[in-house]
């Protein structure tokens, strides 16, 4: 049941990896090899211990909901951040001008709930200014400051530029470098933003969204996707979204504590062209 609620694939293997901890102590118990024994025993009190840090806020909030006899909001669907049509417009007209003048960009897009910002390598330089048209185009021109990067937009307002994001490791096509495997990286571990990349070489237009980039779009079918993505009844997260975001964060803090040990300089972003 556990595992059909979690549906993050390195969740899935974290709890798997539990499992068979425990099935091996199971077994060497009862083979009666007790040095083993010990030794798993020890393996998965660490293991318990490191997911109950891992855990830390889920639980606090667990408790807190539980407290306040509100549990079942645990299995609500999250509704979307709103955008008014406004935003988009502006961001797609911005979208379309920067794809003519092959101007790159990267936008990551909160869709719900609160992004958890420290999955970003760098969050960048604090601006939360309203979202425009004029703002976004003068933030990637790259004679600014603030054009290596992403911004990073919540609602109707940029509240980051110059966010550096972490890469996904998935191969792809030779075209693609690391603005788009910035995008699908962020995408991939983190269930509530979508991202907007627009080419400096070609001037394409993708849009990233669960570790995969939707590309080349046309401005209209941007819009289209956003209206979409954006609306009230748009795509929520379905079944247990609670639970299965839950399973993604312990992947994405398991993750993070990973990568604190092993970051590596190809997370940033190549020298200004
Ligand atoms: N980890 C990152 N986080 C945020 N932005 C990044 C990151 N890595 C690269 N970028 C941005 O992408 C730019 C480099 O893009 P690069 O040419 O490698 O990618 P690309 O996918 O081929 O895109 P393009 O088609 O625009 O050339 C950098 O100058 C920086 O602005």
């Amino acid at each position: 049941m556990l595992l059909l609620i979690i549906g993050e694939r390195r969740t899935f293997w974290m709890v798997r990896g539990l499992i068979y901890l425990m099935l091996a102590s199971v077994i060497s118990d009862a083979l009666g090899l007790r040095l083993l024994g010990l030794v798993l025993e020890k393996l998965i009190l660490g293991a318990a211990v490191a997911i109950a840090v891992i855990f830390q806020s889920e639980f606090r909030r667990f408790l807190e909901l539980l407290g306040k006899g509100q549990v079942w909001e645990l299995f609500q669907k999250s509704s979307p951040t709103p955008k008014t049509d406004n935003v988009i417009d502006e961001l797609v007209d911005a979208v379309k001008d920067l794809s003519q003048n092959r101007t790159g960009a990267l936008m990551v897009l909160e869709t719900s709930g609160n992004l958890d910002t420290k999955v970003f390598v760098n969050p960048g330089v604090t601006l939360n200014g309203q979202v425009s048209k004029e703002l976004i185009q003068t933030i990637f021109q790259t004679k600014t400051l603030l054009h290596d990067g992403a911004v990073f937009i919540r609602g109707d307002r940029v509240v980051a530029a110059g966010v550096i994001l972490p890469l996904s490791e998935r191969s792809t096509s030779r075209q693609l470098g690391t603005r788009h495997r910035a995008a699908m990286g962020i995408t991939e571990r983190i269930d509530n933003c979508i991202c907007i990349v627009v080419s400096e070489e070609t001037g394409s237009i993708s849009l990233a969204s669960g570790g995969n980039l939707d590309r080349p779009l046309t401005s209209s079918k941007l819009k289209e996707l956003l209206e979409a993505k954006f609306s009230p009844s748009g795509e929520g997260e379905v079944v247990a979204p609670s639970w299965g975001r839950l399973g993604r964060t312990i992947g994405l803090k398991g993750r993070l504590i990973l990568e604190k040990f092993s970051r590596s300089p190809s997370a940033t972003p190549k020298d200004r062209k």
